[in-house]
């Protein structure tokens, strides 16, 4: 139920592809990372702390999206041809099964995970339901019955688990829906009061974390008027198969949540499992990790 004002979660928890997998080994899970996560979420809910999940895809899903150009998706032209019909190519279509198979075989590890310490946790396939065109969310926000089926499985004391998608688009086919967009919507239409991002990192470093001199950077700051991030001295990469913007995009989804759900007062960024991920779960600024919040 939602509370009087309105919130229906506390917080927003996406567990990165790069934290629940192993990013750089295909289709292969991070199982400790997995663990621990579940365990701090369940704790939380023991708690009375009210969430929704979101998972990332990491090694399941990238690798078949970029392999056949899932997020691409296909020409205009082509998606109009055959009397209105969208016929994909038949190389198009395997990979869209391919990319859904592998995000919904790591959804189903997640939320065994998840229900194997206890939360009742409810996969959200957003295919076929939610789509979007030329990338982005049709009429940018998520469909109604999306944002209801979302809030009644809340209602009932489940707690609902989305995972980043291979969706139909109506200009190219077919594209790829990050987790990340979800944050930005889930936040929104959930009225939450913070939004975390568990990844293998301790949060946004000045330069990749692997880099000799790499330091973290406690603060981000954002302009709330236009999202803009004040990210001065900071340089990241993205691996080569993620077909959906890496950390940047990450960054980008954070600003927005900031500017497009007044209730969320910071966006964390924390590893998974650490004390720092427990503080953030319960909106507190995490004494390790990264907190997004306006400018003032
Ligand atoms: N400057 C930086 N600071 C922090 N992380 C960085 C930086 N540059 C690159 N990275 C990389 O970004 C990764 C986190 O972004 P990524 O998009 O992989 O997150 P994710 O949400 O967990 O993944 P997914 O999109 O699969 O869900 C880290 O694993 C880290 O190696
Ligand atoms: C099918 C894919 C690759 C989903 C990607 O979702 P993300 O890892 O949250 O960006």
């Amino acid at each position: 139920m939602a509370s009087p004002d309105g919130s229906w979660v506390d917080v927003v928890v996406k567990i990165g592809g790069s934290a629940c997998t192993k990013k750089a080994q295909f289709e292969t899970l991070h199982m400790e990372n997995l663990t621990s996560t579940s365990r701090q979420l369940a704790k939380l809910l023991e708690e009375g702390g009210r969430m929704a999940i979101i998972h990332g895809a990491g090694s399941f899903g990238h690798q078949q999206a970029k392999e056949f150009g899932v997020s691409k998706g296909t020409s205009e032209a082509a998606v109009k041809s055959g009397s209105g019909q969208t016929l994909l190519d038949p190389r198009l279509r395997e990979g869209f099964a391919k990319t859904r198979l592998s995000v919904t075989t790591l959804s189903k590890h997640v939320i065994t995970a998840l229900v194997g310490e206890g939360i009742p946790a409810v996969a959200i396939s957003p295919c076929p339901f939610v789509g979007t065109s030329q990338k982005k969310l049709l009429g940018d926000e998520l469909p109604a019955a999306a944002a209801e089926g979302t809030r009644g499985l809340l209602q009932c004391g489940l707690v609902p688990v989305v995972h980043g998608d291979a969706v139909l688009d109506a200009k190219q086919g077919v594209a790829i829906l990050s987790g990340d967009v979800w944050m930005v919507q889930l936040c929104r239409e959930l009225k939450a009061r913070s939004a975390v991002f568990v990844t293998d990192v301790d949060g946004v470093f000045t330069r990749p974390p692997s880099d000799p001199g790499a330091e973290l950077v406690r603060q981000i700051l954002v302009d709330p008027k236009t999202g803009e991030l004040e990210l001065t001295g900071v340089s990241m990469n993205t691996a080569s198969h993620d077909v959906t913007g890496g950390l940047k995009a990450k960054l980008e989804s954070a600003a927005e949540v900031l500017l497009g759900a007044p209730s969320v007062q910071a966006v964390y960024i924390v590893r998974a499992g650490s004390d720092a991920a427990a503080q953030a779960l319960r909106g507190i600024t995490p004494s390790e990790g990264t907190t997004l919040i306006r400018r003032t």
